[in-house]
C-alpha cells in the first residue's frame, strides 16, 4: 500500500492509526503466539500426560505469552506512539491467551469446578469487549485497561503459569494417582487454584467497574485512563 493510500485509509479510520507501529507488532505477535501454546498444549493432553514435553514446551510459550504484556505497552509509551488500536488490541491479545488456557484446562478437567469458573471468566471477558466495540461504534474513545483490569490479568497469569507447568512430573510418579495429589504438589495446586479464585474476584470486579463508567458515569468521565 501507498503512502498516499495509507493516509487515506487512516483517514477514514482512525483506528488504523500506527497499525504497524513496533508496540502493534509485539501485540500481532503475541496474539500467534496464542495459536501455537493451543495446539501444543492439546497435543500433550490432560496435565501432559500424552506427551509431557510438549506440555513443557506449551508452559513456557505460556509464560512467554504472558509476560510480554508489558512490553507492548512499554514500547508505545516511551516511543511516544501510544495508538487507539494498541489500546484495544492490547486487552485483546491477553483475553484470547488467558481464555485459551482456561477453556483447554476445563475441557482436560485440571481444576476444580473448571467449567463454572471458566464460564464466569468468559462472560466477563468477552462482555467487556463487545462493550469496548459498542462504545467506539457509538463515538466514544476506546476504554483503555485500568488497574483493577491489570492486576487481574496478573494474578490470572500466575495462577494459568501454575496449571500449565506439569508440576506433577517432578514429584514422584504417584503423585498424581487418579487425580489425587500429595505433599508438596498438593500445596502448589491449592496455591494455584486461589490465585485463581482472587484473579475471578478481580476480574468481575473490574468488569463491574467498566459497566459503570459507561453506563452510570457522564460520557468522558470513565476512570478508564490512557494508560495501556
Ligand atoms: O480488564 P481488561 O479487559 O481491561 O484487560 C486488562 C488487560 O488484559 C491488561 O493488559
Amino acid at each position: 500500500m501507498s503512502d498516499k493510500n495509507n493516509a487515506s485509509q487512516q483517514a477514514k479510520n482512525p483506528l488504523l492509526v500506527g497499525w504497524n507501529t513496533p508496540a502493534n507488532l509485539v501485540t500481532y505477535a503475541r496474539i500467534v503466539l496464542v495459536l501455537v501454546y493451543i495446539v501444543l498444549t492439546v497435543m500433550a493432553g490432560p496435565e501432559g500426560r500424552n506427551d509431557l514435553i510438549l506440555r513443557w514446551v506449551a508452559a513456557v510459550l505460556f509464560i512467554v505469552a504472558a509476560s510480554t504484556d508489558k512490553i507492548d505497552g512499554y514500547l508505545a509509551r516511551s516511543r511516544n506512539e501510544v495508538t487507539e488500536l494498541g489500546k484495544l488490541m492490547d486487552p485483546i491479545a491477553d483475553k484470547l491467551l488467558m481464555c485459551s488456557a482456561l477453556i483447554v484446562l476445563s475441557a482436560f478437567s485440571e481444576f476444580p469446578l473448571a467449567w463454572l469458573i471458566t464460564v464466569l471468566f468468559l462472560v466477563r471477558e468477552i462482555g467487556i469487549t463487545v462493550m469496548r466495540f459498542f462504545v467506539i461504534d457509538t463515538g466514544g474513545k476506546v476504554i483503555a485497561a485500568a488497574w483493577p483490569g491489570k492486576l487481574k490479568t496478573v494474578f490470572q497469569s500466575v495462577a494459568l503459569s501454575f496449571y500449565m507447568v506439569p508440576m506433577w512430573s517432578l514429584a514422584g510418579a504417584d503423585a498424581g494417582a487418579n487425580g489425587v495429589y500429595t505433599g508438596w504438589v498438593r500445596w502448589y495446586y491449592l496455591l494455584a487454584y486461589a490465585l485463581l479464585v482472587v484473579a475471578l474476584v478481580l476480574c468481575l470486579y473490574s468488569g463491574y467497574e467498566y459497566l459503570k463508567g459507561v453506563f452510570v458515569k457522564p460520557a468522558g468521565s470513565s476512570d478508564a485512563k490512557d494508560a495501556r
